[in-house]
């Protein structure tokens, strides 16, 4: 159990758990939440939307329009309307966030931006004192528009943490494995991404944490990170006791710090694609026969993947890897899990879905994308493995299809620009990540438009924040449920009892907004224009407390 320290902050226990400022592990029913949110918050007035004690209720009427085609080739555009109603249960609870990788540079980084969140840490640096915030979260650091004053007609923003009833990532429980025994300060020191001042005052607490063992296949990952491999969990793969063992590392990580959940994060090393073959990985019984026989084909994620399914914790991949073969995802669907992915969007490829996007919508024939970037931690090392590269060049490459597909006028049936990822090891820079990228689009009567960008980063500190971001998200969908609204819906009753209410697919596609290649229910279309993406999520939320898409129309200040 968590104690204070002798400098009255709460530190670790040999789980790796933080605690937090009083010595406790975090919030829950039976302790006042530690942390506060910030910012203006708001209740809806509507006929629509009801708050009681446990649930905010809403009915929402969802407008579309369905497009057919005449006899005559000539389209029809049908407006549709369909009625909804969400519950959202307001009661965050104790979550706890689980990384597989814990010891590497993103989860390190992350770890130590929470711990020096909640104590609100201050630290010299070369430029001056540095404080700890979130900036780079979309949850914790953006704003959505709620509405217009109503006496002024401006605009009236509110942090987008405060839309609905989210957890707060200072108040996370986390914990992890990793194939490195390493405990977090060393690997902290290792990973080379934050300053010595800032780690010298979370040093002790991130000393005191110690990933657990993790599955180790060789095969899956570069030959150059066997020398990490020293945390393994031992025993052969032909059975399904490393699935059984993270569960049991689940269920032992809740029940020790009473948590209500626990979402899993894949932050470990980038592997390389699994093989679909019928038979072994292509159902989840067939999957399942897989791992209890040992199949070569089946991926350290993947167990990952179905021990966190197995134990109803969402899990999300934050790497490139197909780690969600078909038959983890209809696993996933018939235990109604939250899965997510693929692969994290920090840099690189979050400004190609925002600048393509922006060049294609505005009528711009982008004709060829080059996208070279080289890095020097031990992602970089990992990706100079062809395999292993290869995963990620898929998730890199596929990011603007659906915005040259969406514009017909520029592009024929089945022609893209030309599009090319490079990714380079060099030592030297580490963490700081050099990416170097050129548009070339042909512009009105014949002539052409070069933007070439330098983007240097810092891996980690990009990604961290999403890996705050993902969870918090996918702890929200779990409180979420839908239902076909009926007229003799109890919009009054407290939630707990309401039939026919059940949760979104399985896949949260709406966590496409973090990541590069997202995961969509089978069937369902890819959207990787991040403007899209982010509306998508923050519609969606809109919509829980029965409030209508932002449409930016302005209407009330054109009519008058
Ligand atoms: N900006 C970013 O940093 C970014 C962006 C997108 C995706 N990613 C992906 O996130 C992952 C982590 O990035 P990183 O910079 O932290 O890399 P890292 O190499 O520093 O950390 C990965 C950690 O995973 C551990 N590991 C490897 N296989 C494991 C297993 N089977 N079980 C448990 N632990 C295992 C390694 O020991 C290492 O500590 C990589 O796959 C990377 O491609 C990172
Ligand atoms: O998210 P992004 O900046 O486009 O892509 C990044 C790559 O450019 C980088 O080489 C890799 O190490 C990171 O894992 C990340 O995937």
């Amino acid at each position: 159990m968590a104690t204070d320290n002798d400098d009255g902050t709460g530190h670790a226990n040999g789980n790796g758990l933080i605690a937090n400022s009083n010595g406790h592990t975090t919030n829950g029913d039976s302790r006042a939440p530690t942390s506060s949110h910030t910012g203006r918050t708001f209740k809806v007035d509507s006929p629509n939307v009801v708050y009681t004690d446990n649930v905010i209720k809403s009915k929402y009427t969802y407008r579309t329009t369905s497009v057919a085609q005449d006899s005559n080739g000539g389209l029809v555009a049908t407006p549709k309307e369909t009625v909804y109603d969400f519950k959202v249960q307001r009661r965050v609870g104790r979550v706890g966030m689980m990384l597989v990788g814990w010891g590497g540079n993103n989860g390190t980084t992350v770890t130590a931006g929470i711990l020096a969140n909640r104590r609100n840490l201050v630290w010299d640096t070369r430029e001056g004192s540095r404080a700890a915030n979130y900036y780079g979260s979309v949850v914790m650091a953006s704003t959505i528009k709620l509405g217009t004053n109503s006496t002024t007609g401006k605009d009236v923003n509110v942090p987008f943490h405060n839309l609905l009833p989210m957890v707060h990532p200072n108040d996370l429980v986390v914990g992890g494995w990793d194939l490195s025994g390493m405990d977090l300060a060393a690997a902290m020191d290792r990973a080379a991404v934050l300053e010595p001042t800032l780690k010298n005052q979370i040093r002790k607490e991130m000393a005191q944490m110690k990933p657990l063992p993790s599955v180790y296949y060789p095969d899956f990952i570069a030959a150059n990170q066997e020398d990490r491999a020293d945390n393994v969990i031992p025993g052969s793969k032909a059975s399904m006791a490393h699935v059984e063992q993270i569960r049991k590392d689940i269920r032992d990580f809740k029940a020790e710090h009473s948590l209500d959940k626990v979402v899993v994060q894949w932050t470990a090393s980038t592997e390389r694609y699994a093989s679909i073959i019928p038979g072994v990985n292509d159902t989840a019984e067939n999957l399942l026969n897989s791992i209890d026989a040992g199949h070569e084909e089946i991926a350290p994620s993947t167990i990952f993947a179905v021990a966190s399914i197995l134990e109803n914790a969402p899990f999300i991949n934050g790497s490139p890897q197909n780690t969600f073969v078909p038959g983890a995802t209809e696993l996933a669907t018939q235990h109604s899990a939250f899965i997510g992915g693929d692969d994290f969007k920090s840099g690189q490829t979050k400004m190609k879905s925002a600048l393509v996007d922006f060049l294609i919508s505005a009528g711009i024939k982008l004709t060829s994308i080059a996208s070279y970037n080289h890095l020097g931690n031990n992602d970089g090392k990992n990706l100079s493995s062809h395999d292993q590269f290869r995963s990620k060049e898929i998730s890199k490459s596929n990011v603007v299809d659906d915005m040259v597909a969406a514009n017909t006028v520029l592009y024929q049936e089945g022609e893209k620009p030309d599009h090319t990822v490079v990714i380079k090891y060099m030592p030297a820079v580490g963490d700081n990540k050099r990416a170097l990228d050129e548009y070339y689009a042909e512009i009105f009567m014949g002539g052409h438009q070069t933007i070439s960008l330098f983007n240097v980063c810092e891996d980690s500190l990009l990604a961290a924040p999403l890996i705050i971001d993902l969870v918090i998200v996918a702890e929200m969908m779990t409180r979420i449920q839908w239902k076909a609204h009926s007229a003799s819906a109890d919009t009054g009753s407290d939630g707990k009892k309401d039939e026919g209410y059940r949760g979104f697919h399985s896949v949260l596609s709406i966590l496409s907004y973090m990541l590069k290649a997202p995961l969509t229910p089978p069937g369902t279309p890819v959207i990787n224009a991040l403007a899209k993406q982010r509306a998508a999520m923050t519609n969606i939320f809109r919509a829980c407390v029965g409030l209508e898409p932002e449409a930016d129309m302005g209407l009330e200040h054109k009519l008058f």
